[in-house]
């Protein structure tokens, strides 16, 4: 096995690759192109940047930056072990990501980095497990479910923006966001999965947080094979942690649990803990009823260790991008006053409420839905999709070797000259005034069958928020921020985004 690991299959997949004219870096055995890639990353971000410029490819991807113009828009790279093939062409990306779901997922390394802090919930599930949890989340994100929601994002908004003005009055002229903007997304998805347990799930967020932190740093040395059956003190602090979230998920669930079985009610609830607990509770019946065997799920099992693992994808999910998108907002839109004043003007035009915005009034924000696009654009929270080929996948011309991995690099994609013109590093809402855009090109999101199943959530939530905040706050960009943007799993803002608010009456 090791030979085959170590050296047969590399070989074969580069003779592969090299035949169809892929060709990429040296590779060293074990190693990859690993050490290439930390000292090309270690100098790149070393440093804030010297300006406020959205130049920002060669600084978080430098590999890619160093490796696309040498090697082509295909190239072959390894991670350890592992071969990613770095793909850029639009209409590839697009037949691969519609197409061959089902032949293609999670790789083990993904798996295996992200096991302790949110396990085999959907984000990481592959082939037939995917497709039932998939299908078992689906009705937490129809329409009519949304707007159910956006209440609940009205009423955290408004705490938030009592929490600003607070801060303003006993004398901050200036704050730091993004802590404000990763409070509130967490707020509003734990009150989104647990509903009613909503204080618990506040505590929750602590813990998960450190643990997301803890399992990232970890993480790094998993191309190692191995690495993880090492007694190392990351190893044994990790394990103490998940075994806190997991204590408090449980209590969670017992309390729900409680609830029904002393008849307080007959439902688990409509919340996303509510549907994942009504389905294991539906199925339990059906098969004490019938006797019938794994059968028809194949295999698929909604247990309790699943539905754990599926509250803790969703609230990592459903709350990093989100605040990251908002706080990217803030930051271009205090660098941008024009800009800024255009999108007050639409809000308080379009929500003559105080800029507290109705579901139904969402879809005529028009200028701020091109500003939040403008945003993922240039700062995509997901900026790279990885799928692995389960099996030899034949794309156009394009033979992919199963044991590949996949990487669509968003981020570069979002920044191509070649895509979106000279101006692609500029931040210019208006490229996205008319509805035609190509789709191809701009995919944060991803599209196919496994694209994020949040993003009307995530887009209905961004717009309430922003319209709320750009009513109530004038800000502009502080002499203190520096600009330094990073990769740590997203892309984040090293040192905050400090603005100086003014408050507006209304
Ligand atoms: C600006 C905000 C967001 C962005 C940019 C974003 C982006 C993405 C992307 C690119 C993917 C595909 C990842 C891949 O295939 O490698 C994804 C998947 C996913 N997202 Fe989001 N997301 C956002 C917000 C949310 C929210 C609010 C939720 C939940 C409420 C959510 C839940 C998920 C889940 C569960 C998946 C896995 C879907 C699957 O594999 O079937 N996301 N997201």
């Amino acid at each position: 096995d090791t030979l085959l690991c170590y050296f047969v299959t590399p070989m074969r997949i580069e003779r592969i690759m090299e035949k169809q004219g892929v060709r990429g870096p040296k590779r060293r055995i074990l190693t990859g192109n690993i050490s290439e890639m930390l000292s090309l990353h270690s100098s790149a971000t070393s440093e804030p940047m010297k300006s406020i410029s959205h130049d920002i490819v060669s600084r978080l991807v430098p590999h890619f930056a160093a490796w696309y113009p040498k090697y082509g828009q295909r190239f072959l790279y390894w991670n350890g072990i592992e071969p990613r093939l770095c793909l850029t062409e639009t209409e590839l990306i697009k037949e691969f990501l519609a197409k061959y779901n089902s032949v293609s997922g999670r790789s083990w390394q993904q798996r295996q980095g992200s096991k302790h802090f949110i396990g085999e919930g959907l984000l990481m599930a592959n082939g037939d497990q995917w497709y039932h949890q998939r299908h078992i989340v689906s009705p937490a994100f129809t329409g009519e479910r949304l707007k159910e929601y956006a209440g609940n994002m009205v009423e955290c908004t408004k705490e938030m923006l009592q929490s600003l003005k607070n801060a303003f009055e006993s004398g901050h002229r200036e704050i730091e966001i993004s802590d404000y903007m990763t409070r509130l997304a967490a707020d509003i998805i734990s009150r989104t999965e647990f509903g009613t347990s909503y204080e618990k799930g506040k505590q929750l967020f602590q813990l998960l947080t450190n643990l997301q932190a803890h399992c990232a740093q970890a993480s790094r040395n998993l191309w190692f094979p191995g690495s993880r059956y090492f007694p190392s003190k990351y190893n044994r602090e990790t394990k103490a942690m998940k075994t806190k979230v997991d204590r408090l998920l449980m209590e969670i669930i017992e309390s729900r649990k409680d609830c029904v079985e002393i008849g307080r009610t007959n439902s688990y609830g409509n919340d996303l803990l509510g549907i994942l607990l009504n389905e294991m509770m539906m199925t339990k019946e059906k098969k004490t009823k019938t006797t019938t065997k794994r059968g028809n799920n194949n295999g698929f099992n909604l247990n309790l260790q699943l539905i754990k693992d599926e509250c803790k994808t969703f609230f990592f999910a459903g709350h990093e991008t989100t605040s990251l998108l908002l706080t990217w907002t803030v930051m271009l839109l205090a660098c941008n006053p024009s800009w800024q004043e255009k999108v007050r003007a639409e809000v308080k035009e379009v929500c003559n409420n105080g800029g507290i915005p109705s579901h139904e009034r969402l879809s005529k924000l028009t200028l701020l839905q091109m500003v939040i696009n403008e945003t993922i654009r240039l700062y995509p929270p997901a900026m790279v999709l990885p799928r692995m080929a389960f099996e030899d996948i034949k794309l156009g011309d394009l033979l992919i070797p199963k044991g590949v991995s996949v990487w669509v690099p968003v981020l570069a994609m979002h920044h191509s000259k070649k895509l979106w013109g000279e101006d692609a590093d500029e931040f210019n809402p208006n490229r996205f005034a008319s509805k035609s855009f190509s789709s191809g090109r701009f995919i944060p999101f991803a599209v196919g069958p496994r694209n994020c199943i949040g993003q009307a959530f995530a887009l209905m939530e961004a717009k309430i928020i922003l319209a709320m905040f750009i009513s109530k706050f004038r800000f502009t960009i502080s002499e203190n921020y520096r600009h330094a943007p990073e990769v740590v799993l997203t892309i984040k803002p090293r040192y905050g985004v400090q603005v100086c608010l003014e408050p507006l009456d209304n």
